[in-house]
């Protein structure tokens, strides 16, 4: 299995610069890979670290120590803790998805629009981004007549089920998961399910937080215990 995603070495600590410069250790000492066509979970309990970890991996959050590799297109290995924050956005684009439970409302632009964007930035003409977009709407119970309404004012659940779309509309090696599933229906919950499994069949590769038990035994290949990474305070 080629490996898609490493992580060596990496560390942090966040310094509270309003609190007389406290300094919060969170994780050390994280090693880790995943394989293209593997679902890692990250588990440990609250508070060990597992958002910090995929923040650092989708760049919001700096990372202190060690080195995270990603395989970008044209097999092109990236260490993301020392990239510009150009090739982030590059990075962004092309390579790594993120995948979380809240929809990014964007003022004027329809539902099926916001769905079909990552797509058309990666190339695809407006036409076929929609037939894609539409497709994955419809399987994830979107009822039809809200495709052209922008999602302002939609249900938490529709914003949310729209926003799984918009992630998995398009093509990343790499997919982040941030609780996808969380409040969501058994009948969409099998949809991600579904849609995590093709993913899988293309060779993605995956790390994701699933609180969802019953989710998490069906889509995880290996469970990661982040609170073996807690930092000494
Ligand atoms: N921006 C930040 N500034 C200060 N501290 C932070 C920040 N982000 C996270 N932390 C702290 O880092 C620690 C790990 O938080 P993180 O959200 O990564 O944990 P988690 O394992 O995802 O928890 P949960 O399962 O509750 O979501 C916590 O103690 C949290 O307070």
């Amino acid at each position: 299995m080629r490996t898609r995603l490493c992580l060596s070495g990496v560390g942090k600590s966040f310094t509270m610069h309003l609190r007389g410069g406290i300094r919060l250790p969170v994780v050390s000492h994280v090693d880790f890979s995943v394989g293209a066509g593997e679902c890692v979970v990250l588990g440990g309990p609250s508070g060990a670290g597992k958002s910090s970890i995929l923040k650092m991996i989708y760049g919001n959050y700096a990372c202190e120590t060690g080195q995270i590799l990603v395989t970008a297109e044209g097999d092109e290995i990236v260490n993301i803790a020392e990239a510009s924050p150009r090739r982030m956005l590059a990075l962004r684009r092309d390579t790594i998805g993120y995948v979380s439970q809240f929809l990014r409302v964007i003022p004027r632009v329809s539902a099926e629009n916001v769905v079909a964007e990552p797509l058309i930035a990666q190339g695809a003409t407006e036409g076929e981004a929609l037939v894609k977009a539409r497709d994955l709407l419809c399987r994830l119970n979107v009822p039809e007549r809200l495709w052209s309404l922008p999602p302002a004012t939609f249900s938490g659940g529709e914003q949310q089920r729209v926003n799984i779309a918009r992630g998995f509309i398009a093509h990343y090696p790499l997919l982040l998961l941030d609780e996808p599933t969380a409040s969501l229906d058994a009948r969409n919950r099998a949809v991600v399910v579904e849609l995590v499994e093709e993913k899988k069949r293309n060779g993605v590769a995956m790390l994701g937080i699933l609180h969802d038990e019953d989710v998490r035994e069906r889509i995880a290949d290996r469970i990661i215990d982040v609170a073996s990474f807690k930092a000494a305070a």
